[in-house]
C-alpha cells in the first residue's frame, strides 16, 4: 500500500526549520548530482544535516550531500538542497518529493530544479545546459507516482494539470541570461525524461526514448516537479548534461557515475552562474512578507 504522509507531519517539519532559522525563503533550489557547491555561494547561511530534520530522509548517493542550506543570494531568501532523493534509492515518492511541500508551507515561491542527465539529442553534447521545456515522466505514467492516494486539497487539485509547468518567463529570462553570460552555444531547450534507475538504459530503451522525442534522460526531478505543480509553486529546471547516451550496439563505450561527476565539476560554475543571475532577475511577490 502507498505510504500516506499527514498536511500535520509537513507542518511539523516547516514549523521545526521556522524555528531553526530566521530565513524566510522566496525561492527552493534543488540541486543535482555534482553540483551542490551553488549552496556555498549563499550569504549569511543557516544550514541543517538531512538527518537533523524531522522526516526528511537520508541522502545515499555519491555526489549528495545531504544539507538543507538557507541564505541569501542576489537579495533573494533562498533554501538549497545539497542532495536530493531519488525513487532508486528506494524512498517512496512521497519521501522523495517531502521537502517540496515543507518548502511550500515556508512560503516558497518558486522552486529551481537541476540535474545531471544524459543526452539522446545530437546536438546537445557533454558539457551543454538543457533548460528543461517539458518532462515525460515514465513513472508517473504507470502509476508510480507522488500525487497517488488521497489528495490533500490544502495543498492542491485532485486532477492537476502539467501543461505548461515549466515556467515560459523563467525559461526566456534563462536564454537572455545565456547569451549575456556568453553560454549561449552551450545552453538550449529540450523535453527530459525521467526513468526509474539505478541502472542505466539498455540501447533499445535508449533508441525508444530517443525515438519518441526525448532530448535528455536522469533519474530524478519529474516528482518534485509534479508535486510543486500541484501546489502551485513556479517551478524552472535545468540538465547538466554529462553524457552521451549509448544509443548504438557498434558503440563501445558505456556511461558510468563517476564520468557524470566529473563533468558536473568541470560545468557547474556556468550552472551556478546562470541559476545565479535568474535568481537575481525574479519578480518576487512579497506577500509572505
Ligand atoms: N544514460 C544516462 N546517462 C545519464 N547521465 C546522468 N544521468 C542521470 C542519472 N544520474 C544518476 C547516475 O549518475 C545519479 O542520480 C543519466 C541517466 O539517467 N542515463
Amino acid at each position: 500500500s502507498k505510504e500516506q504522509i499527514s498536511h500535520d507531519e509537513y507542518q511539523k517539519t516547516a514549523d521545526w526549520l521556522m524555528s531553526q532559522t530566521k530565513h524566510r525563503p522566496q525561492v527552493a533550489i534543488i540541486c543535482g548530482s555534482g553540483l551542490g557547491m551553488l549552496a556555498d555561494t549563499l550569504k549569511c547561511q543557516d544550514s541543517f544535516a538531512y538527518s537533523d530534520i524531522p522526516g526528511f530522509p537520508q541522502s545515499t548517493v555519491q555526489g549528495h550531500a545531504g544539507r538543507l542550506v538557507f541564505g541569501e543570494l542576489k537579495g533573494k531568501t533562498c533554501v538549497c538542497m545539497q542532495g536530493r532523493f531519488h525513487m532508486y534509492e528506494g524512498h517512496s515518492l512521497c519521501k522523495t518529493t517531502f521537502p517540496v511541500r515543507v518548502f511550500k508551507l515556508m512560503g516558497v515561491e518558486t522552486l529551481i530544479v537541476t540535474n545531471a542527465a544524459g543526452s539522446l539529442a545530437d546536438g546537445l553534447q557533454p558539457g551543454d545546459i538543457m533548460v528543461i521545456k517539458d518532462h515525460v515522466n515514465f513513472p508517473g505514467l504507470v502509476g508510480l507516482n507522488p500525487l497517488c492516494g488521497p489528495n490533500d486539497d490544502k495543498f492542491g487539485p485532485r486532477f492537476p494539470a502539467m501543461s505548461g509547468c515549466y515556467d515560459k518567463g523563467l525559461r526566456c529570462v534563462a536564454m537572455e541570461i545565456a547569451k549575456q553570460l556568453g553560454v549561449a552555444s552551450l545552453v538550449q531547450e529540450g523535453v527530459y525524461a525521467m526513468v526509474g534507475g539505478p541502472n542505466f538504459e539498455s540501447i533499445a530503451e535508449a533508441r525508444l526514448l530517443h525515438r519518441l522525442g526525448v532530448d535528455a534522460v536522469g533519474m530524478s526531478t519529474a516528482p518534485e516537479v509534479v508535486v510543486a505543480t500541484h501546489c502551485g509553486l513556479r517551478v524552472f529546471g535545468l540538465s547538466l548534461i554529462t553524457n552521451k547516451v549509448v544509443k548504438s550496439y557498434e558503440d563501445s563505450d558505456s556511461v558510468n557515475h563517476e564520468g557524470v561527476l566529473e563533468i558536473g565539476r568541470l560545468r557547474s560554475h556556468t550552472v551556478q552562474q546562470l541559476v545565479t543571475e535568474l535568481v537575481s532577475r525574479m519578480e518576487i511577490n512579497n506577500n509572505n512578507t
